[in-house]
């Protein structure tokens, strides 16, 4: 008997453990009418004590969140013990194994891959949000090797919008801006862009700019924000290296700027999208087609109820529906 009995009366076949974190673990599972993979965050709320506010901004960002290369919410299942969030499944695992296996990328590699995160980081900042906690273990690959970014339990919503002041420490050191770890007040998206500086030379290097074993050391050689430059990298690529891991946050490249550097378009010949995806939540009428017809509803009351986007079981399928549109499968549920 599955220890989930929730998880299968809504319509979900659950699989094996394919991560885990202190927030609880992640399993693969199938969405049953789809037969689409899902993963599924289950928390015990009982256990997560002060985490459980980082849970509901997670929740709350990932709702208000639409962009290719955010991992995309499909449900929001509540019990009496535990939440479950059930989302995009990527098959591509993280990009932090993907350097690992190529010990490093080529600069056209790392370019592409680079690019997706600046799409992502800016769409997240022209929303209001700041991630805080971007590293390659929270960007993900999917079976077409889009990444996909993660993990939104510290991410920021400042008050006062993305120009305020926050004070928090917060995300993994390796990581973390110099301000960030002085603790002084900083900008949510100049921290973002110092650790997507982080990213950048460890997809081209293969290695991360600051490491120690020791925390204290770590901190030195971050607040100096001296690295090893090594002889491959070209000087487009260490001079947008040196403007991302610049100290004084008032002097890093903005994200405005990042999107328009030349390095970044070498090859593409036009800076990355910034295209605004909330239209994403469009009206798909061959898929409200399919639903109708498998409830036998007329599909103005279904899309009705859909573009609520209540995050429940009417919104996990359109969803994967139109996943399986995008990717050429067949629009049948079971
Ligand atoms: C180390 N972390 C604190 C947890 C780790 C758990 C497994 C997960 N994962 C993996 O590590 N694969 C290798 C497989 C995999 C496949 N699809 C996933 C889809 C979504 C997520 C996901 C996980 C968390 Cl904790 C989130 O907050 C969000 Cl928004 C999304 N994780 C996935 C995931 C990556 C993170």
């Amino acid at each position: 008997m599955s220890r989930y009995p929730t998880l299968r009366s809504c319509g979900y076949e659950l699989d094996r453990t394919i991560g885990t974190g202190g927030f609880g673990k992640v399993k693969l599972a199938t969405h049953t009418l789809t037969g689409e993979k899902v993963a599924i965050k289950i928390m015990d709320k009982t256990k997560l004590g002060k985490d459980l506010p980082r849970v509901k901004l997670e929740i709350s960002a990932l709702k208000n969140l639409s962009h290719p290369n955010i991992c995309k919410l499909y449900q929001v299942i509540e019990t009496e013990s535990h939440c479950y969030v059930v989302m995009e499944y990527c098959s591509g695992g993280e990009l932090f194994d993907h350097i690992v296996e190529k010990s490093r990328l080529s600069e056209m590699e790392s370019r592409m891959f680079f690019r997706q995160i600046i799409s992502a980081v800016s769409y997240l900042h022209d929303n209001g949000y700041a991630h805080r906690d971007l590293k390659p273990e929270n960007v993900l690959l999917d079976r077409e090797q889009n990444l996909k970014i993660i993990d939104f339990g510290l991410c920021a919503k400042p008050q006062g919008g993305m120009d305020s002041l926050l004070l928090t420490s917060c995300g993994s050191p390796t990581y973390a801006a110099p301000e960030l770890i002085q603790g002084v007040k900083y900008h949510g998206s100049e921290v973002d862009i110092w650790s997507m500086g982080v990213i950048l030379y460890a997809l081209l290097c293969g290695c991360l700019p600051f490491e120690s074993d020791n925390i204290d050391e770590l901190f030195k050689k971050i607040l100096k924000g001296k690295y090893i430059e090594p002889g491959w990298l070209s000087s487009g690529s260490k001079r947008l290296l040196r403007r991302m891991l610049c100290v004084d946050p008032l002097k890093r490249i903005r994200i405005s700027e990042l999107i328009n550097d030349p390095w970044i378009s070498l090859g593409f010949g036009c800076p990355p999208s910034t295209k605004n995806h909330n239209v994403d939540r469009c009206k798909d009428t061959e898929c409200l087609e399919v639903i109708s017809q498998y409830c036998e509803i007329d599909k103005e009351i279904i899309w009705s109820r859909i573009s609520k986007w209540k995050y429940d079981s009417e919104t996990a399928t359109y969803l994967l529906l139109l996943n399986k549109k995008k990717y050429g499968a067949p629009l049948v549920l079971k």
